[in-house]
């Protein structure tokens, strides 16, 4: 009997996840709620500066899990700096989380809002020597996360990575993705949340310096079910619709969540 790998489903869903990785039960997990009477604004925190490299984009990839985008992180080529960041992080990744209907998918959830999904780009710290090594660390990795919202007007930005789905409809299918700047995927506001957490898939390392943008971007229904035709099995199994891939809130244990903004 195969050894259940981690997922979203019930049998080796996030309840379970601790049973295999302990970290999964830690002081620092992610997501988290942010309730805005709760947060800090810290006057002293700087804007964040993205300057990537639309040649840095390679592949995108369907794991079974999520959609990704790999970047080419080899040096110093598509960086994040700023905000509550000290360095330059290598941008190594980036890809989403969603849900089977358009009232859910986040995961982070924002004064009781869940959006319909969540974009995360996963950089690293190059101080720690590879991504491997900076998982260890607690300033090692930084994600931005922008909300995703669904509205009228599909987001000519997502087009692209959407776009590139049908290539990518199964387990294990990748295709090549190039010439793509993500920042185009930013909303107007710079405006951000940040806190310290965790991976929110195992092992659920405690690394990330989260910076969540307050702006949603819009997408259009059609956009979110074309992220819903992805499937988490192969091509030669039956289809079973890759939705559902978020993990709950996790408990915020006395951290506190600073604000960019008043
Ligand atoms: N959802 S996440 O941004 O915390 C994340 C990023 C990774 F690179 C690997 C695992 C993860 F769970
Ligand atoms: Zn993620």
């Amino acid at each position: 009997m195969a050894q259940s790998v981690w997922g979203y489903d019930s049998d080796n869903g996030p309840e379970r996840w601790h049973e295999n990785y302990p970290m999964a039960k830690g002081d620092k997990q992610s997501p988290i709620e942010i309730n805005s009477k709760d947060v800090r604004h810290d006057s002293s925190l700087a804007p964040w500066h993205a300057s990537y490299d639309p040649g840095a984009a390679k592949t995108i990839l369907n794991n079974g899990r999520t959609c990704r985008v790999v970047f080419d992180d080899s040096f110093d080529r598509s960086v994040l700096r700023g905000g509550p960041l000290t360095g330059a992080y290598r941008l190594r990744q980036l890809h989403l989380h969603w849900g089977s209907s358009d009232d859910h998918g986040s995961e982070h959830v924002i004064d009781g809002v869940k959006y319909a999904a969540e974009l995360h780009m996963v950089h690293w710290n190059p101080k720690h020597g590879n991504f491997a090594g900076a998982l260890k660390q607690p300033d090692g990795v930084a994600v931005v996360g922008i909300f995703l919202k669904v509205g009228k007007t599909p987001k000519p930005e997502m087009k692209r990575i959407l776009e590139e789905i049908d290539n990518i409809k199964t387990k294990g299918k990748e295709a090549p993705f190039q010439h793509f700047d993500p920042s185009i995927l930013f909303p107007k506001s710079r405006d951000y949340w940040t806190y310290h957490g965790s991976f929110t898939t195992p092992p659920c390392e405690e690394c990330i310096t989260w910076i969540l943008l307050r702006e949603p971007i819009e997408v259009s229904p059609d956009q979110m079910a074309k992220l819903r035709s992805l499937s988490k099995s192969g091509e030669n199994e039956a289809m079973n619709p890759l939705v559902d891939n978020w993990r709950p809130p996790q408990p915020v244990k006395g951290r506190v969540v600073r604000a960019s903004f008043k």
